[in-house]
């Protein structure tokens, strides 16, 4: 009996997400790959919606509203687990374990604390649970776990809407600010800058962020802020600004590719999951890279020609994970190898091929190296517009930068790993320093 091959990939995001991204773009992807994109319903069976090749999602509200008793969330929910529970074969991005393990604040700094990464001076930043209201409990607990002074207090639960305001505590007084139940974070002074990794598959790139300037313990009010006003591209609050006596010191620092890929590699390795944030900060002084926070299925601003490569990744999922291979006819393997084939003679750059040199950047600091992924598939994504409706492309966001903002501002650093090489093996990265007058005026 011939098998119909199953060429359907579905999507149940935020409505956030849903508003932010352009799916009518990601649909274009998919009719170039031989597939439909549906807007999966998770308030009805899923079995009439598919069956699906892939189902791509962001539920942490979900998972939210329903761990707070939401009925019709528990049975959205219910719906999707049961889907994939009775089909193995279908592609998830991400597997829900690991949605629910990156939704926990401390769940996560544990993961990058037990990882191989201490051996490569990654580390994460002490961090404590709060979960009691007694501000005694919380102090000793506090003194306990070695936190310094300042910390950062952080609601515990990573995504959703609550999930963003934050707290840096200066001393024992602002304690009694924190809200459990929380994480607290030692504070980690890194001039300012917040570099964001975007992880889709085996591909990677990473975009420098404002960040929270360098803070000292002192006897200060207990400061209050929303993370989407600090380290988003077009951040502007002063809270991002270095005082002057640490720019003047703040070395211009360029994030070490090997090291980045170590990181990458890791926490693929440990996670398991196809779409990560990863945010870094390089340590004032020791130079040590501070992982801060994980995110799922982040928002990609900048990330070039992202449905492309959540494509690529897909079908590279679907031919490691033999999706039925071994048991559908040969002509589905075909169909997936030639779309995935097609792909090559597509828009794709291998790397090394040319090198571009931007103006503006010294010789040294325009690199571009070809990578060798072990793979027989390198390449680099054309940087086309990734059919993101951001309106802060990184061309925006170049004209928006007018006036250098603290020191290593400088640059829009982009890597686009497809198949990274793992530390041990000998490889070399592409970075495209992209010259832009950075910094925001007036701040
Ligand atoms: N331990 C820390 N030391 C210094 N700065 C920190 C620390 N933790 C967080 N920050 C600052 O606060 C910002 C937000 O922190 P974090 O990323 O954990 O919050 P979030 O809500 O998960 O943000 P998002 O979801 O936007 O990534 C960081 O980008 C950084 O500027
Ligand atoms: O600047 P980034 O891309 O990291 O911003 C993300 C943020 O890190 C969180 O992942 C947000 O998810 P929630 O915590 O669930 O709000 C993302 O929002 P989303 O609407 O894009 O999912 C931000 O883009
Ligand atoms: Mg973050």
């Amino acid at each position: 009996m011939e098998v119909k091959p199953c060429r359907v990939i579905g999507y149940c995001v935020t409505e956030k997400k849903n508003a932010k991204m352009n799916w009518a773009e990601f649909g274009n992807v998919c009719r170039n790959h031989g597939f439909s994109l549906v807007k999966v319903d998770l308030r009805v069976d899923l079995e009439s919606q598919g069956p699906f090749f892939a189902i791509i999602h962001k539920v942490t509200e979900v998972i939210i509203n329903s761990n707070m008793g939401d009925i019709e969330a528990a049975t959205a929910l219910a719906n999707l687990e049961s889907y994939i529970r009775l089909h193995p074969e279908v592609i998830v991005v991400d597997p829900l374990d690991g949605v629910r393990s990156l939704m926990d604040r401390s769940h996560y700094y544990r993961i990058v604390q037990n990882s191989d990464l201490a051996e490569d001076k990654v580390f994460t930043p002490t961090f404590v649970d709060l979960l009691s209201t007694d501000l005694k409990e919380n102090l000793q607990r506090l003194k306990d776990s070695g936190i310094t002074y300042p910390f950062v207090c952080k609601p515990s639960v990573s995504h959703g809407s609550d999930a963003h305001q934050m707290a840096i505590v200066f001393n024992e007084e602002g304690v009694a600010d924190c809200r459990p139940p929380c994480v607290a974070q030692s504070f980690i002074n890194h001039n300012a800058v917040l570099y964001k990794i975007y992880i889709v598959g085996d591909n990677f790139n990473v975009s420098e962020r404002p960040s929270l300037k360098n803070f000292q313990p002192s006897d200060r009010k207990t400061i209050f802020f929303s993370t989407a006003d600090v380290s988003k591209a077009d951040s502007t609050s002063s809270l991002t600004v270095l005082d002057p006596e640490d720019a003047a010191v703040a070395p211009a620092s360029n994030p070490d590719p090997q090291r980045l890929r170590h990181i990458v590699s890791s926490l693929r390795k440990e996670l398991g999951m196809m779409l990560i944030g990863v945010d870094i900060v390089i340590e004032h002084g020791s130079g040590r890279y501070g992982i801060i926070d994980i995110n799922i299925f982040p928002g990609y601003d900048g990330f070039p020609n992202f449905f492309q490569c959540l494509m690529d990744s897909i079908l590279d999922s679907a031919t490691s994970k033999n999706y039925g291979i071994a048991k559908t006819s040969r002509r589905l393997s075909e169909e997936i190898d030639n779309s995935s084939s097609s792909k090559k003679q597509g828009k794709l750059r291998h790397l090394g091929e040319s090198s571009e040199t931007f103006p503006g950047l010294p010789p040294d600091q325009n690199l571009l190296q070809s990578v060798n992924t072990g793979k027989n598939t390198n390449r680099e994504y054309e940087q086309d517009d990734s059919g993101f409706d951001t309106g802060d492309s990184s061309d925006e966001r170049k004209k928006k930068w007018g006036l250098t903002r603290g020191r290593g501002h400088g640059k829009k650093l982009s890597q686009q790993v497809r198949g990274f090489a793992a530390p041990s093996q000998q490889s070399s990265l592409t970075i495209t320093d992209h010259p832009v007058r950075t910094g925001l005026g007036g701040v």
